[in-house]
């Protein structure tokens, strides 16, 4: 379903023709919109309209995807479970049409896996466990148990009839030390270098003057919450990299707008307060010029499977809603796995600048011996993994390629469906369920002592689960915690099929997947659940495991006296959340103990949420051209000086050669007189 878009943004959507390029793939070696540095305005694209390029593409939708390695496994229930989103969506990574929803070929349907065959190796802790404090202080840079929500940076939060004064930081505002990663040796030289380019920009002339800032807002509608992420960037420089960053992330009360598929304008009023608080944060004059977005995740994407009409609805309603705002709304849209992965990864590294740097020589370029990172999302629905291999991904389906700034980037892209956090955990109390086939539930990953009631409608109210048939939707179960590490880890360990086949090297239930390579940044998810037991520090894999392993033996009683202020969910997931978390980055995407300190898990970089959105619009907004802006950007001003100086010096010499000319032409005349 189309949103509402006025006829004016339509026509600059209309630009952004799909593009045929290389491979067939919608890749295009796109154009620079020739931004001449130090000339404000001119050359730029207009603020909120889709730059002309595409500059990537992925494989087509159609192609097929790969079966799984091992034999299907009986499940009852209504149709099959859908745990893999294949690359094999198209990533159109140009302006979205507004309320077009992302393609359903990229949604593969999962295919029932195998029993994970006996004898698999749980977590063991290596070392004698380990104290956990977990409400211990958060550790330099700030990371806390924190809300979704966050100012970044409160004095700008005013609006002001001058966007101009006061309103983007100066770059040393902005020269925030990503302090949370000071810990991370590897990564610290690439933050230092980061700081520094900014130290650099603060020796130019303030950003905003003439234009000031230029604001963008995306919604992330994730399955189990909304945000509403505001971005600024100094107008002059809209071409630049490495400058946007967050002003605010607004929480948007309430679930995921997938929960509303049975009240779809609920999700569209859910939205207001914070459009509102937007529009207080954005200067009323640049309010229509603001490009706004809306972006689904898995939430939409499984209601999307289950009720097509109900997820077209909601995304109507979301987008009157944000259309109401007089802002350039370029539309309501589900993104496919592999978009929310590859933006992710694009994310990552524009805020690491490992794309394209600030240099010396005061140009942007893409930086020589600069290791990309890869990243790793952990969402409520859905799980990513992105990131260079440098082989060649021998999977067409899960391929990526980018051109930024002149570079090209093979990458390597997965998303699993169902096996985001939330949705792992309804499977796991799922398969218990079905495994004790009575009202009464033991759930070895819950503490000893904990109990609570479930409803069989309640438990089975998602795709990722399928009801037994004998199931009556109001019966009650009972769920009550044991306690016991290790049969919760095989528990854990049974919702995956680890076994690769002959197929080569794999990730879990038969997708392929290069072996892991470099750094990555571990998000979302999985920054939060490990960040709960203070595990997100560098700790050893085997003191992370032997943490696990007492939280996971603990009564009720204990870790509510561990945890006094966290929230009786959080206190009881600890276990099941962490476990999983392990259990997904070892055995699933086979991360080792050699390659456990590459993992980062991180929840900002300088003020700034690592996600998909970020990327997004960067993206959207043709922020990171596929080419870099011609030579001529980025003078030196020492080079401006020396060029006046020389052409005063000719002119000077031209008139003084001049004068002797018309001398000795004078002279030479009374000669011949
Ligand atoms: N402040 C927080 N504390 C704990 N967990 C969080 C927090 N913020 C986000 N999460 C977790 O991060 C994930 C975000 O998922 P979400 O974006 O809603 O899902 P998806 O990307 O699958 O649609 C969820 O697993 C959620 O529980």
């Amino acid at each position: 379903m189309q949103a509402d878009v006025p006829a004016d943004r339509a026509g600059a959507q209309a630009e952004a023709q799909p593009v045929k390029g290389r491979e067939q793939a919608g890749y295009k070696e796109g154009t620079s919109r020739g931004t001449v540095r130090g000339q404000p305005g001119r050359g730029r694209q207009q603020p909120g309209r889709p730059g002309p390029a595409v500059r990537c593409g992925m494989r087509s939708p159609e192609l097929p995807v790969p079966p799984p390695a091992a034999a299907p496994r009986a499940r009852p229930g209504r149709g099959r479970t859908r745990t893999s989103e294949s690359g094999s969506a198209s990533l159109s990574l140009r302006p979205a049409l507004p309320g077009q929803a992302g393609p359903r070929a990229g949604e593969e349907r999962a295919e029932p896996r195998s029993p994970p065959p006996e004898g698999r190796r749980g977590l063991r802790a290596q070392t004698s466990p380990a104290p956990i404090d977990g409400t211990a202080p958060a550790r330099a840079g700030g990371l806390g148990l924190g809300g979704r929500a966050g100012t970044a940076d409160g004095s700008c939060l005013r609006p002001g009839p001058d966007p101009g004064k006061g309103c983007c930081p100066s770059y040393q505002d902005q020269n925030l030390p990503p302090t949370q990663l000071a810990s991370f040796p590897i990564i610290r030289p690439a933050l230092q270098d980061l700081a520094s380019s900014r130290w650099h920009w603060a020796d130019q002339p303030p950003p905003n003057h003439g234009r000031g800032c230029l604001y963008g807002l995306v919604f992330d509608a994730g399955s189990t919450h909304t945000s509403l992420y505001i971005y600024r960037w100094p107008a002059d420089k809209e071409n630049d990299t490495g400058i946007v960053s967050q002003v605010e992330a607004c929480s948007v009360a309430g679930p995921g707008i997938s929960s509303y598929a049975d009240d779809p304008a609920g999700a569209g009023a859910g939205l207001k307060p914070c459009l509102d608080r937007a529009m207080k944060i954005v200067p009323a004059e640049q309010q229509r010029e603001t490009p706004t977005y809306l972006g689904a995740t898995a939430g939409m994407r499984l209601l999307r499977e289950e009720n097509s009409t109900k997820a077209e609805q909601v995304l109507a309603e979301v987008s009157k809603a944000i259309g109401a705002y007089p802002v350039d709304f370029r539309g309501a849209r589900i993104l496919t796995g592999s978009e929310e992965g590859s933006f992710g990864w694009i994310t990552v590294n524009y805020l690491l600048e490992t794309l394209v740097k600030f240099s010396f020589a005061e140009k942007w370029a893409h930086p020589q011996d600069t290791e990309v990172l890869g990243a790793l999302d952990l969402g409520g629905a859905s799980t990513q993994i992105t990131f260079q291999p440098g082989v060649p991904v021998e999977d067409r389906n899960t391929s990526v390629f980018f051109r930024l700034y002149g570079t090209d980037y093979s990458l390597y892209s997965h998303s699993y469906l169902c096996y985001g956090q939330s949705q792992a955990l309804k499977m796991l109390l799922a398969a218990l369920h079905q495994a004790s086939s009575r009202a009464q539930i033991s759930h070895p990953c819950y503490p000893k002592g904990y109990k609570e009631t479930i409803t069989v409608a309640e438990l089975y109210n998602s795709p990722c689960v399928r009801a037994p048939s004998s199931a009556r939707p109001g019966l009650v179960l009972t769920v009550t915690g044991t306690g016991d590490t290790d049969t919760c880890h095989a528990a854990v360990q049974r919702l995956f099929d680890f076994s690769c086949g002959a197929q080569g090297p794999c990730g879990f239930n038969g997708v392929y997947q290069p072996p892991v390579r470099g750094h990555f940044f571990a998000f979302s998810g999985f920054y939060h659940s490990l960040h709960f037991l203070n595990l997100t520090g560098g700790q050893s894999l085997s003191l992370v495991n032997a943490t696990i392993r007492k939280i996971c033996n603990s009564s009720w009683k204990q870790v509510q006296e561990l945890f006094p202020t966290a929230s009786r969910t959080q206190i009881r997931d600890a276990c099941t959340a962490s476990s999983y978390t392990l259990t997904l980055l070892l055995q699933g995407y086979k991360f080792n103990v050699t390659t456990w300190p590459n993992i980062h898990f991180i929840r900002q970089v300088a003020n700034t949420d690592v996600g998909w959105t970020l990327g997004y619009m960067l993206n959207l907004t043709n922020m990171i051209p596929s080419e870099p802006p011609p030579a001529v950007v980025g003078l030196l001003r020492s080079i401006w000086i020396a060029a006046t100086v020389l052409l005063a010096i000719m002119l000077l010499l031209s008139s003084c050669l001049l004068t002797a000319t018309c001398c000795q032409r004078d002279s030479s005349g009374y000669e011949q007189l």
